[in-house]
Protein backbone atom coordinates (compact mmCIF):
# COMPACT_ATOMS: atom_id res chain seq x y z
CA UNK A 1 0.00 0.00 0.00
CA UNK A 2 1.46 3.20 -0.87
CA UNK A 3 0.16 6.77 -0.56
CA UNK A 4 0.14 9.42 -3.62
CA UNK A 5 2.65 11.40 -1.60
CA UNK A 6 5.23 8.82 -1.35
CA UNK A 7 4.28 7.15 -4.57
CA UNK A 8 5.51 10.71 -6.30
CA UNK A 9 8.71 10.67 -4.24
CA UNK A 10 9.51 7.05 -5.78
CA UNK A 11 8.67 8.25 -8.61
CA UNK A 12 11.28 11.21 -9.03
CA UNK A 13 13.75 9.08 -7.29
CA UNK A 14 13.41 6.43 -9.67
CA UNK A 15 14.15 9.06 -12.37
CA UNK A 16 17.11 10.21 -10.54
CA UNK A 17 18.16 6.21 -10.79
CA UNK A 18 17.60 6.82 -14.38
CA UNK A 19 14.35 5.37 -15.39
CA UNK A 20 12.31 8.07 -16.09
CA UNK A 21 8.52 8.97 -16.18
CA UNK A 22 8.70 8.78 -19.92
CA UNK A 23 9.46 4.95 -19.52
CA UNK A 24 7.31 4.26 -16.61
CA UNK A 25 4.64 5.77 -18.29
CA UNK A 26 5.32 3.31 -21.31
CA UNK A 27 4.69 0.43 -18.61
CA UNK A 28 1.44 1.87 -17.40
CA UNK A 29 0.37 2.40 -20.95
CA UNK A 30 1.65 -1.34 -21.53
CA UNK A 31 -0.45 -2.81 -18.51
CA UNK A 32 -3.84 -0.71 -19.77
CA UNK A 33 -3.30 -2.16 -23.26
CA UNK A 34 -3.04 -5.76 -21.12
CA UNK A 35 -6.37 -5.17 -19.09
CA UNK A 36 -8.44 -4.12 -22.10
CA UNK A 37 -7.10 -7.17 -23.82
CA UNK A 38 -8.64 -9.17 -20.93
CA UNK A 39 -11.93 -7.22 -21.37
CA UNK A 40 -12.87 -7.26 -24.90
CA UNK A 41 -11.65 -9.01 -27.92
CA UNK A 42 -9.81 -8.18 -31.05
CA UNK A 43 -11.74 -5.59 -33.26
CA UNK A 44 -13.88 -4.35 -30.63
CA UNK A 45 -14.26 -0.52 -30.66
CA UNK A 46 -12.34 0.57 -27.44
CA UNK A 47 -12.79 4.68 -26.40
CA UNK A 48 -9.78 6.38 -24.90
CA UNK A 49 -11.08 8.99 -22.45
CA UNK A 50 -7.76 11.42 -21.74
CA UNK A 51 -7.38 14.39 -19.39
CA UNK A 52 -4.33 16.82 -20.14
CA UNK A 53 -1.85 15.09 -17.34
CA UNK A 54 -0.29 12.18 -17.10
CA UNK A 55 -3.27 10.17 -16.66
CA UNK A 56 -4.22 11.00 -19.85
CA UNK A 57 -0.72 9.68 -21.23
CA UNK A 58 -1.09 6.81 -19.62
CA UNK A 59 -3.85 5.69 -22.03
CA UNK A 60 -2.54 7.44 -25.33
CA UNK A 61 0.25 4.83 -24.89
CA UNK A 62 -1.93 2.26 -24.75
CA UNK A 63 -3.31 2.93 -27.86
CA UNK A 64 -0.26 2.53 -29.38
CA UNK A 65 -0.21 -0.99 -28.26
CA UNK A 66 -3.95 -1.82 -28.78
CA UNK A 67 -3.73 -2.06 -32.79
CA UNK A 68 -6.05 -5.59 -33.08
CA UNK A 69 -8.69 -2.99 -31.77
CA UNK A 70 -10.96 0.13 -33.16
CA UNK A 71 -9.09 2.44 -30.75
CA UNK A 72 -10.02 6.30 -30.65
CA UNK A 73 -8.29 8.59 -28.31
CA UNK A 74 -10.03 12.14 -27.16
CA UNK A 75 -8.49 14.85 -25.35
CA UNK A 76 -10.52 16.79 -23.42
CA UNK A 77 -8.87 19.78 -23.86
CA UNK A 78 -6.75 21.45 -26.75
CA UNK A 79 -3.34 19.80 -27.46
CA UNK A 80 -1.13 23.19 -26.96
CA UNK A 81 -2.89 22.93 -23.14
CA UNK A 82 -1.33 19.28 -22.63
CA UNK A 83 0.28 20.11 -19.00
CA UNK A 84 3.59 17.68 -19.54
CA UNK A 85 5.96 17.10 -22.00
CA UNK A 86 5.95 13.07 -22.19
CA UNK A 87 2.05 13.46 -22.06
CA UNK A 88 2.48 15.54 -25.30
CA UNK A 89 4.82 13.76 -26.87
CA UNK A 90 2.59 11.05 -26.69
CA UNK A 91 -0.52 12.40 -28.01
CA UNK A 92 1.89 14.22 -30.90
CA UNK A 93 3.24 10.01 -31.65
CA UNK A 94 -0.18 8.85 -31.93
CA UNK A 95 -1.74 11.71 -33.76
CA UNK A 96 1.51 11.79 -35.81
CA UNK A 97 0.91 7.94 -36.25
CA UNK A 98 -2.49 8.17 -37.88
CA UNK A 99 -4.35 6.64 -34.98
CA UNK A 100 -7.59 7.94 -34.98
CA UNK A 101 -8.07 10.76 -32.54
CA UNK A 102 -10.61 13.77 -31.95
CA UNK A 103 -10.25 16.55 -29.08
CA UNK A 104 -13.14 18.03 -27.24
CA UNK A 105 -13.24 21.60 -25.67
CA UNK A 106 -16.87 21.55 -24.24
CA UNK A 107 -19.09 18.68 -23.03
CA UNK A 108 -21.42 19.06 -25.51
CA UNK A 109 -18.87 17.96 -27.72
CA UNK A 110 -19.18 14.59 -26.40
CA UNK A 111 -21.83 11.82 -27.37
CA UNK A 112 -21.15 8.05 -26.27
CA UNK A 113 -23.54 7.52 -29.61
CA UNK A 114 -21.09 8.97 -31.61
CA UNK A 115 -18.70 6.47 -30.34
CA UNK A 116 -20.47 3.69 -29.46
CA UNK A 117 -17.42 1.42 -27.99
CA UNK A 118 -17.48 -2.10 -26.20
CA UNK A 119 -15.68 -0.62 -23.96
CA UNK A 120 -14.01 2.61 -22.48
CA UNK A 121 -10.76 3.03 -20.78
CA UNK A 122 -11.31 6.40 -18.44
CA UNK A 123 -7.58 8.36 -18.22
CA UNK A 124 -8.98 11.76 -17.19
CA UNK A 125 -7.60 12.41 -13.58
CA UNK A 126 -5.06 10.37 -12.13
CA UNK A 127 -3.71 11.09 -8.80
CA UNK A 128 -3.35 14.39 -9.85
CA UNK A 129 -6.98 15.49 -8.86
CA UNK A 130 -7.74 18.51 -6.69
CA UNK A 131 -11.06 18.74 -5.55
CA UNK A 132 -14.40 18.01 -7.39
CA UNK A 133 -14.42 17.38 -11.33
CA UNK A 134 -14.47 20.47 -13.29
CA UNK A 135 -15.94 20.73 -16.85
CA UNK A 136 -15.79 19.03 -19.15
CA UNK A 137 -14.75 16.50 -16.43
CA UNK A 138 -17.72 16.22 -14.48
CA UNK A 139 -20.31 15.76 -17.82
CA UNK A 140 -18.14 13.08 -19.29
CA UNK A 141 -17.99 10.97 -16.29
CA UNK A 142 -21.77 11.29 -15.66
CA UNK A 143 -22.44 10.43 -19.42
CA UNK A 144 -19.93 7.11 -18.74
CA UNK A 145 -21.87 6.44 -15.61
CA UNK A 146 -25.00 6.48 -17.10
CA UNK A 147 -24.22 4.62 -20.33
CA UNK A 148 -24.05 1.07 -20.50
CA UNK A 149 -20.26 0.15 -20.98
CA UNK A 150 -17.94 -1.14 -19.11
CA UNK A 151 -15.23 1.28 -17.98
CA UNK A 152 -11.36 0.76 -17.30
CA UNK A 153 -9.87 3.24 -15.25
CA UNK A 154 -6.09 4.48 -15.23
CA UNK A 155 -4.42 4.69 -11.98
CA UNK A 156 -7.89 5.46 -9.69
CA UNK A 157 -11.51 6.38 -11.57
CA UNK A 158 -11.41 9.61 -12.22
CA UNK A 159 -12.24 12.15 -9.62
CA UNK A 160 -11.58 9.64 -6.83
CA UNK A 161 -8.73 10.37 -4.45
CA UNK A 162 -6.54 7.24 -3.97
CA UNK A 163 -5.57 7.80 -0.47
CA UNK A 164 -9.24 8.36 0.75
CA UNK A 165 -11.77 6.40 -1.76
CA UNK A 166 -13.86 9.39 -2.03
CA UNK A 167 -14.75 11.77 -4.47
CA UNK A 168 -15.45 15.85 -3.60
CA UNK A 169 -17.74 15.56 -6.61
CA UNK A 170 -18.68 13.40 -9.57
CA UNK A 171 -16.44 10.36 -9.92
CA UNK A 172 -16.59 7.76 -12.50
CA UNK A 173 -17.85 4.52 -11.48
CA UNK A 174 -15.29 2.24 -12.79
CA UNK A 175 -16.07 -1.54 -13.40
CA UNK A 176 -12.15 -2.18 -12.96
CA UNK A 177 -9.46 -0.46 -11.99
CA UNK A 178 -5.50 -0.78 -13.34
CA UNK A 179 -3.28 1.18 -10.14
CA UNK A 180 0.52 1.23 -10.59
CA UNK A 181 3.02 -0.36 -8.41
CA UNK A 182 1.34 -0.86 -5.29
CA UNK A 183 -2.23 -0.92 -4.21
CA UNK A 184 -3.43 2.53 -2.72
CA UNK A 185 -5.39 3.23 0.14
CA UNK A 186 -9.04 4.26 -1.04
CA UNK A 187 -9.25 1.75 -3.97
CA UNK A 188 -10.10 -1.35 -1.50
CA UNK A 189 -12.98 0.72 -0.78
CA UNK A 190 -14.55 0.93 -4.60
CA UNK A 191 -16.70 -1.59 -5.74
CA UNK A 192 -14.80 -1.76 -9.16
CA UNK A 193 -12.08 -4.57 -9.93
CA UNK A 194 -8.50 -3.39 -8.80
CA UNK A 195 -5.19 -4.94 -10.56
CA UNK A 196 -2.00 -3.36 -9.49
CA UNK A 197 0.53 -3.22 -12.10
CA UNK A 198 4.42 -3.63 -11.97
CA UNK A 199 5.72 -0.89 -14.05
CA UNK A 200 9.69 -1.17 -13.35
CA UNK A 201 10.26 1.22 -10.92
CA UNK A 202 13.25 -0.28 -9.04
CA UNK A 203 12.60 -1.56 -5.43
CA UNK A 204 15.91 0.97 -5.14
CA UNK A 205 13.93 4.31 -5.67
CA UNK A 206 12.02 3.16 -2.53
CA UNK A 207 14.67 1.57 -0.13
CA UNK A 208 17.07 4.28 -0.84
CA UNK A 209 16.52 8.22 -0.02
CA UNK A 210 17.20 10.46 -3.07
CA UNK A 211 16.19 13.54 -4.18
CA UNK A 212 12.08 12.84 -4.37
CA UNK A 213 11.88 12.54 -0.08
CA UNK A 214 12.69 16.38 -0.37
CA UNK A 215 8.79 16.33 -1.41
CA UNK A 216 8.33 16.12 2.52
CA UNK A 217 9.31 19.23 2.98
CA UNK A 218 7.32 21.16 0.49
CA UNK A 219 6.56 24.22 1.75
CA UNK A 220 4.41 26.87 2.33
CA UNK A 221 5.13 29.74 0.13
CA UNK A 222 3.46 32.32 2.84
CA UNK A 223 5.00 30.93 5.62
CA UNK A 224 5.51 33.29 8.83
CA UNK A 225 8.50 32.57 11.10
CA UNK A 226 7.49 30.07 13.84
CA UNK A 227 5.95 27.71 11.13
CA UNK A 228 9.07 25.68 9.96
CA UNK A 229 10.07 25.20 13.68
CA UNK A 230 11.74 25.92 17.05
CA UNK A 231 14.70 23.63 17.68
CA UNK A 232 15.97 23.34 21.37
CA UNK A 233 19.91 22.01 21.28
CA UNK A 234 20.64 20.59 24.95
CA UNK A 235 23.92 19.94 25.01
CA UNK A 236 27.82 20.89 26.41
CA UNK A 237 29.61 20.10 28.92
CA UNK A 238 32.86 18.65 28.26
CA UNK A 239 32.37 19.08 24.68
CA UNK A 240 32.17 22.91 23.36
CA UNK A 241 31.91 22.82 19.83
CA UNK A 242 29.00 19.71 19.48
CA UNK A 243 25.78 21.40 20.48
CA UNK A 244 27.36 24.93 18.59
CA UNK A 245 27.59 22.52 15.24
CA UNK A 246 24.24 21.06 15.88
CA UNK A 247 22.71 24.72 16.34
CA UNK A 248 24.30 25.72 13.69
CA UNK A 249 23.17 22.51 11.38
CA UNK A 250 19.74 23.23 12.63
CA UNK A 251 19.82 26.95 11.27
CA UNK A 252 20.93 25.66 7.72
CA UNK A 253 18.47 22.67 7.93
CA UNK A 254 15.21 25.54 7.90
CA UNK A 255 14.52 25.92 11.45
CA UNK A 256 13.83 29.26 11.70
CA UNK A 257 14.92 29.47 15.86
CA UNK A 258 17.20 27.51 17.41
CA UNK A 259 18.19 27.66 20.70
CA UNK A 260 21.23 26.27 22.95
CA UNK A 261 20.79 25.15 26.51
CA UNK A 262 24.49 24.63 27.94
CA UNK A 263 26.34 24.77 31.13
CA UNK A 264 27.50 28.08 31.54
CA UNK A 265 31.05 28.40 30.36
CA UNK A 266 30.05 26.29 27.39
CA UNK A 267 27.61 28.92 26.42
CA UNK A 268 30.30 31.91 27.11
CA UNK A 269 32.52 29.95 24.42
CA UNK A 270 29.38 29.35 21.96
CA UNK A 271 27.95 33.43 21.94
CA UNK A 272 31.75 34.12 20.78
CA UNK A 273 30.93 32.38 17.68
CA UNK A 274 28.19 34.54 16.35
CA UNK A 275 24.74 36.14 16.96
CA UNK A 276 22.90 33.53 15.15
CA UNK A 277 22.17 31.49 17.91
CA UNK A 278 20.11 32.13 20.97
CA UNK A 279 22.44 30.68 23.75
CA UNK A 280 21.36 30.38 27.47
CA UNK A 281 23.51 28.79 30.06
CA UNK A 282 22.51 26.52 33.27
CA UNK A 283 24.68 27.02 36.49
CA UNK A 284 27.90 24.46 36.84
CA UNK A 285 30.19 22.92 33.97
CA UNK A 286 27.74 19.32 33.53
CA UNK A 287 24.25 18.95 32.91
CA UNK A 288 22.64 17.14 36.16
CA UNK A 289 19.78 16.35 37.34
CA UNK A 290 18.39 19.85 39.46
CA UNK A 291 18.51 21.60 35.60
CA UNK A 292 15.94 19.30 34.53
CA UNK A 293 13.01 20.93 35.29
CA UNK A 294 14.00 24.39 33.97
CA UNK A 295 14.73 22.40 30.78
CA UNK A 296 11.39 20.79 30.55
CA UNK A 297 9.87 23.97 30.65
CA UNK A 298 11.96 25.39 27.81
CA UNK A 299 11.54 22.52 25.60
CA UNK A 300 7.26 22.30 26.04
CA UNK A 301 6.91 24.83 23.45
CA UNK A 302 9.85 23.57 21.13
CA UNK A 303 8.78 21.87 17.76
CA UNK A 304 12.11 19.32 18.72
CA UNK A 305 14.65 18.88 20.84
CA UNK A 306 18.17 17.70 20.26
CA UNK A 307 19.65 16.41 23.10
CA UNK A 308 22.96 14.52 23.69
CA UNK A 309 25.97 16.33 21.81
CA UNK A 310 29.00 17.03 23.98
CA UNK A 311 27.18 16.35 27.03
CA UNK A 312 29.83 13.38 28.48
CA UNK A 313 28.54 10.48 30.25
CA UNK A 314 29.09 11.77 33.83
CA UNK A 315 26.73 9.35 36.29
CA UNK A 316 24.93 12.59 37.47
CA UNK A 317 24.36 13.88 33.47
CA UNK A 318 23.17 10.62 32.59
CA UNK A 319 20.63 10.40 35.66
CA UNK A 320 19.69 14.06 34.08
CA UNK A 321 19.02 12.72 30.75
CA UNK A 322 16.92 10.04 32.21
CA UNK A 323 14.84 12.60 34.04
CA UNK A 324 14.54 14.39 31.03
CA UNK A 325 13.20 12.20 28.91
CA UNK A 326 10.90 10.34 31.17
CA UNK A 327 9.18 13.59 31.36
CA UNK A 328 8.71 15.12 27.67
CA UNK A 329 6.25 14.48 25.76
CA UNK A 330 7.31 16.08 22.39
CA UNK A 331 9.72 14.91 19.80
CA UNK A 332 13.51 14.66 20.51
CA UNK A 333 16.40 13.68 18.44
CA UNK A 334 18.81 11.52 20.74
CA UNK A 335 22.40 11.45 20.20
CA UNK A 336 26.01 10.64 21.88
CA UNK A 337 26.24 10.06 25.38
CA UNK A 338 22.75 10.60 25.78
CA UNK A 339 22.07 7.41 24.02
CA UNK A 340 22.87 4.50 26.37
CA UNK A 341 20.07 5.94 28.78
CA UNK A 342 17.31 6.05 26.03
CA UNK A 343 16.32 1.85 26.21
CA UNK A 344 15.83 2.17 29.86
CA UNK A 345 13.46 5.31 30.08
CA UNK A 346 9.89 5.18 29.81
CA UNK A 347 8.70 8.20 28.00
CA UNK A 348 5.62 9.68 26.18
CA UNK A 349 7.86 11.38 23.65
CA UNK A 350 8.58 10.48 19.99
CA UNK A 351 11.89 9.61 19.50
CA UNK A 352 14.97 9.75 17.04
CA UNK A 353 18.09 7.88 18.18
CA UNK A 354 20.69 8.45 16.26
CA UNK A 355 23.75 5.82 16.84
CA UNK A 356 26.49 4.71 15.00
CA UNK A 357 27.47 0.72 15.10
CA UNK A 358 29.40 1.10 18.09
CA UNK A 359 26.43 3.35 20.38
CA UNK A 360 23.52 0.83 18.62
CA UNK A 361 25.40 -1.97 20.81
CA UNK A 362 25.55 -0.20 23.98
CA UNK A 363 21.88 0.53 23.70
CA UNK A 364 21.58 -3.32 23.29
CA UNK A 365 21.08 -3.45 19.68
CA UNK A 366 22.86 -5.64 17.04
CA UNK A 367 24.62 -4.88 13.75
CA UNK A 368 25.88 -6.47 10.92
CA UNK A 369 28.40 -5.94 7.86
CA UNK A 370 26.16 -6.88 5.16
CA UNK A 371 23.81 -3.60 5.06
CA UNK A 372 20.58 -5.76 3.98
CA UNK A 373 21.26 -7.92 7.26
CA UNK A 374 21.63 -4.42 9.23
CA UNK A 375 18.49 -2.88 8.35
CA UNK A 376 16.95 -5.98 9.54
CA UNK A 377 18.40 -6.05 12.64
CA UNK A 378 17.39 -1.92 13.02
CA UNK A 379 14.11 -2.60 11.94
CA UNK A 380 13.34 -4.99 14.26
CA UNK A 381 15.38 -2.91 17.44
CA UNK A 382 13.29 -0.13 16.22
CA UNK A 383 10.19 -1.94 16.67
CA UNK A 384 11.22 -3.18 20.44
CA UNK A 385 12.85 0.54 21.05
CA UNK A 386 9.46 1.69 19.76
CA UNK A 387 11.16 4.47 18.77
CA UNK A 388 12.51 5.80 15.37
CA UNK A 389 16.62 4.82 15.27
CA UNK A 390 19.14 6.12 12.60
CA UNK A 391 22.17 3.27 12.29
CA UNK A 392 24.77 5.54 11.31
CA UNK A 393 27.21 3.79 8.68
CA UNK A 394 28.98 3.82 5.15
CA UNK A 395 25.11 3.07 4.44
CA UNK A 396 22.78 5.02 7.33
CA UNK A 397 20.21 2.71 8.19
CA UNK A 398 17.02 4.70 9.29
CA UNK A 399 13.58 2.71 10.84
CA UNK A 400 10.73 3.55 12.77
CA UNK A 401 10.14 -0.40 13.21
CA UNK A 402 7.87 -0.60 10.59
CA UNK A 403 9.06 0.89 7.23
CA UNK A 404 12.81 1.21 6.75
CA UNK A 405 14.94 3.21 4.54
CA UNK A 406 18.76 3.55 3.58
CA UNK A 407 20.82 6.73 2.60
CA UNK A 408 23.79 6.03 0.59
CA UNK A 409 24.96 9.70 0.42
CA UNK A 410 28.56 10.48 2.51
CA UNK A 411 32.19 9.15 2.19
CA UNK A 412 34.86 8.29 4.22
CA UNK A 413 36.07 11.63 4.97
CA UNK A 414 33.28 11.96 7.28
CA UNK A 415 34.24 9.26 10.08
CA UNK A 416 36.19 13.03 11.28
CA UNK A 417 34.63 13.89 14.65
CA UNK A 418 31.75 16.40 14.60
CA UNK A 419 29.23 15.21 11.72
CA UNK A 420 27.27 13.32 13.93
CA UNK A 421 26.58 16.58 15.62
CA UNK A 422 25.90 17.92 12.56
CA UNK A 423 23.45 15.07 11.40
CA UNK A 424 21.48 15.59 15.08
CA UNK A 425 21.23 19.25 14.05
CA UNK A 426 19.52 18.66 10.44
CA UNK A 427 17.60 15.68 12.10
CA UNK A 428 16.56 17.81 14.81
CA UNK A 429 15.29 20.65 12.32
CA UNK A 430 13.61 18.45 9.73
CA UNK A 431 12.06 16.31 12.49
CA UNK A 432 10.38 20.35 13.41
CA UNK A 433 9.17 20.41 9.98
CA UNK A 434 8.31 17.32 8.74
CA UNK A 435 4.90 15.21 9.81
CA UNK A 436 7.13 11.40 10.10
CA UNK A 437 9.99 10.74 12.45
CA UNK A 438 10.66 8.39 9.77
CA UNK A 439 10.76 10.52 6.63
CA UNK A 440 12.46 13.60 8.62
CA UNK A 441 15.49 11.20 9.86
CA UNK A 442 16.14 9.49 6.47
CA UNK A 443 15.97 13.16 4.40
CA UNK A 444 18.60 14.17 6.84
CA UNK A 445 20.78 11.05 6.92
CA UNK A 446 20.67 11.94 3.17
CA UNK A 447 21.16 15.53 2.83
CA UNK A 448 24.20 15.48 5.80
CA UNK A 449 26.12 12.59 3.57
CA UNK A 450 25.61 15.01 0.15
CA UNK A 451 26.83 18.31 2.33
CA UNK A 452 29.83 15.68 3.27
CA UNK A 453 30.26 14.68 -0.40
CA UNK A 454 30.22 18.10 -1.21
CA UNK A 455 32.97 18.99 0.99
CA UNK A 456 34.98 16.23 0.00
CA UNK A 457 35.24 17.34 -3.45
CA UNK A 458 37.01 19.92 -2.25
CA UNK A 459 38.95 18.88 0.45
CA UNK A 460 39.11 15.19 0.63
CA UNK A 461 39.54 13.03 3.53
CA UNK A 462 40.54 16.58 4.89
CA UNK A 463 36.98 17.65 5.37
CA UNK A 464 36.07 18.97 8.91
CA UNK A 465 32.58 19.14 10.67
CA UNK A 466 32.50 22.52 10.13
CA UNK A 467 32.59 22.53 6.76
CA UNK A 468 29.39 20.84 6.36
CA UNK A 469 26.47 22.51 7.85
CA UNK A 470 26.89 25.89 5.46
CA UNK A 471 26.58 22.98 3.07
CA UNK A 472 22.94 21.49 4.15
CA UNK A 473 21.06 24.56 2.08
CA UNK A 474 22.40 23.33 -1.12
CA UNK A 475 22.06 19.41 0.11
CA UNK A 476 17.92 19.87 0.60
CA UNK A 477 17.72 21.18 -3.22
CA UNK A 478 17.05 18.81 -5.92
CA UNK A 479 19.32 19.85 -7.48
CA UNK A 480 23.26 18.54 -7.78
CA UNK A 481 25.47 19.45 -4.81
N1 LIG B 1 3.84 8.59 -10.45
C1 LIG B 1 4.23 7.69 -11.31
O1 LIG B 1 5.17 6.99 -11.04
C2 LIG B 1 3.56 7.52 -12.61
C3 LIG B 1 2.37 8.16 -12.91
N2 LIG B 1 1.70 7.98 -14.05
C4 LIG B 1 0.36 8.55 -14.26
O2 LIG B 1 0.36 9.91 -13.96
C5 LIG B 1 -0.82 10.19 -13.22
C6 LIG B 1 -0.64 11.48 -12.50
O3 LIG B 1 -0.42 12.46 -13.49
P1 LIG B 1 -0.49 14.02 -13.24
O4 LIG B 1 0.28 14.33 -12.02
O5 LIG B 1 -0.10 14.66 -14.51
O6 LIG B 1 -1.97 14.32 -12.87
P2 LIG B 1 -3.37 13.93 -13.54
O7 LIG B 1 -3.19 13.39 -14.89
O8 LIG B 1 -4.10 13.11 -12.55
O9 LIG B 1 -4.07 15.37 -13.58
C7 LIG B 1 -3.64 16.34 -14.50
C8 LIG B 1 -4.15 17.72 -14.25
O10 LIG B 1 -5.55 17.80 -14.11
C9 LIG B 1 -5.89 19.01 -13.50
N3 LIG B 1 -6.94 18.83 -12.49
C10 LIG B 1 -6.75 18.63 -11.16
N4 LIG B 1 -7.92 18.51 -10.54
C11 LIG B 1 -8.88 18.63 -11.47
C12 LIG B 1 -10.30 18.61 -11.40
N5 LIG B 1 -10.95 18.44 -10.25
N6 LIG B 1 -11.01 18.77 -12.54
C13 LIG B 1 -10.36 18.95 -13.72
N7 LIG B 1 -9.01 19.00 -13.84
C14 LIG B 1 -8.25 18.84 -12.72
C15 LIG B 1 -4.64 19.52 -12.85
O11 LIG B 1 -4.22 20.66 -13.53
C16 LIG B 1 -3.67 18.37 -13.00
O12 LIG B 1 -2.36 18.80 -13.18
C17 LIG B 1 -1.01 8.98 -12.38
O13 LIG B 1 -2.31 8.87 -11.87
C18 LIG B 1 -0.67 7.88 -13.38
O14 LIG B 1 -1.79 7.57 -14.15
C19 LIG B 1 2.24 7.09 -15.08
O15 LIG B 1 2.23 7.75 -16.27
C20 LIG B 1 3.66 6.67 -14.91
C21 LIG B 1 4.20 6.63 -13.57
K1 LIG C 1 -8.33 7.81 -14.25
Amino acid sequence: MISSERMAMVDRNAAALGVSTKQLMESSGNAVARAVRERADPGDGVLMVCGRGNNGGDAMVAARFLDEFDTETVLLGRPETIRTDIARENWDAIAESDLPTRTVTDSREFDLDDHDPDLVVDAMLGTGVTGALREPEATVARRLNAADVPVVSVDVPSGVDADTGTAAGTAVDADAVVTFHDDKPGLADLAADVTVADIGIPSAAETFVGPGDLLALDRDADSHKGDNGEVLVVGGGPYTGAPALAARAALRAGADLVRVACPAPVAREIQGYGPDLIVRGFDGDRLAPRHVDDLLDRAADQDAVVFGPGLGSDDATLEAVAEFLAGYDGRAVVDADALQVAPGVHTDAELICTPHQGELRKMGGETAADWRERADLVTEFASDLGHTVLVKGRYDVVSDGEETRVGRTGNPGMTVGGTGDVLAGVTGALAAQIGSTLQAAALAAWANGRAGDDAAAEYGNGLAASDLPDRIPQALRDEEV
